[in-house]
């Protein structure tokens, strides 16, 4: 599946219904055992969430978009097909969370790409599940340091650290992925996918169980009128960069 939504693939209220439904169709279809994830824009995987979706909305529209970016990660994280995230560019926030999503990361070594879950820079923060998920890749003091500090990763780094399991030449990365994915397609589904369940219960669980209580929890926190300022700000930020 490959993202394609330029300029840098944000995750839109509507990118993210196309994903699930694109997901959702693959996850149906008996014949479909796997999925790599890649994006068609140049030099970014995903922008991560898009932000104009987070400023100046109405409550309903919060509520809608938070949910569809919970069931994005729960249909992926839960997901019975194995899930090869071909990192072909930088990866923040949002971005890097559906790369931890995935059952293995292969990164392109260039080092001007850069991944991580940098929402403390943004003055916002990592909800509960997008931390549980990276801590299970990098482990708690990994996690714990990169998410107070909201640091964005090179690449070689993010290969140190654990958040990539492999770093190839962006020339290689497809044939890289192809490869890892036979490799897992070699083991017999039903032990995989009971494995995975296993491990990933628990983090699954606890957003399933207090669902609605995230997403009130985001609309009190977005609305905020300090939060709100500081996406401004840091839109224009963005925006500023570029003159
Ligand atoms: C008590 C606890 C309660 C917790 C409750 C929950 C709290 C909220 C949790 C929210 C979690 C948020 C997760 C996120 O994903 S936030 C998004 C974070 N993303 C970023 O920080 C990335 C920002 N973008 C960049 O760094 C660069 O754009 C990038 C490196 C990706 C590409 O650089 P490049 O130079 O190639 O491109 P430009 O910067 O010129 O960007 C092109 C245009 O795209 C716009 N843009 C970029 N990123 C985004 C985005 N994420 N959303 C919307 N729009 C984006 C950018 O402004 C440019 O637009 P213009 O062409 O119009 O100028």
């Amino acid at each position: 599946m490959k993202f394609k939504s330029p300029p840098v693939n944000s995750l839109s209220l509507d990118f993210l219904t196309e994903f699930c439904i694109s997901l959702e169709k693959l996850e149906n279809d008996r014949a479909c055992r796997g999925v790599i994830l890649t994006s068609a824009v140049p030099k970014i995987f995903s922008s991560g969430l898009d932000i104009t979706e987070m400023c100046g909305k109405s409550t309903e529209h919060y509520a809608e978009f938070w949910r569809a970016v919970q069931e994005m990660w729960l249909r992926l994280y839960s997901s019975n097909m194995v899930t090869v995230a071909a990192v072909n560019g930088s990866s923040p926030a949002g971005g890097c969370l559906i790369a931890l999503t995935c059952d293995y990361r292969i990164m392109a070594e260039n080092p001007k790409f850069s991944i991580g879950l940098n929402e403390a820079q943004l003055g916002i923060v990592a909800p509960f599940w997008f931390k549980d998920t990276f801590v299970n890749v990098v482990g708690h003091r990994v996690a714990e340091r990169s998410l107070q500090l909201g640091s964005l990763h090179s690449a070689p780094e993010a290969h140190r650290i654990g958040l990539v399991d492999e770093l190839v030449p962006e020339e290689k990365l497809k044939d890289r992925a192809t490869a890892v994915m036979q490799q897992w397609l070699a083991l017999p589904d039903h032990a995989r996918q009971l494995t995975k369940t296993m491990m990933r219960k628990a983090v699954l669980d606890r957003l399933v169980a207090h669902r609605e209580e995230d997403v009130q929890n985001f609309i009190s926190f977005i609305s905020k009128e300090s939060i709100q300022k500081s996406l401004r700000m840091y839109m224009e930020m963005l925006k500023k960069k570029k003159s």
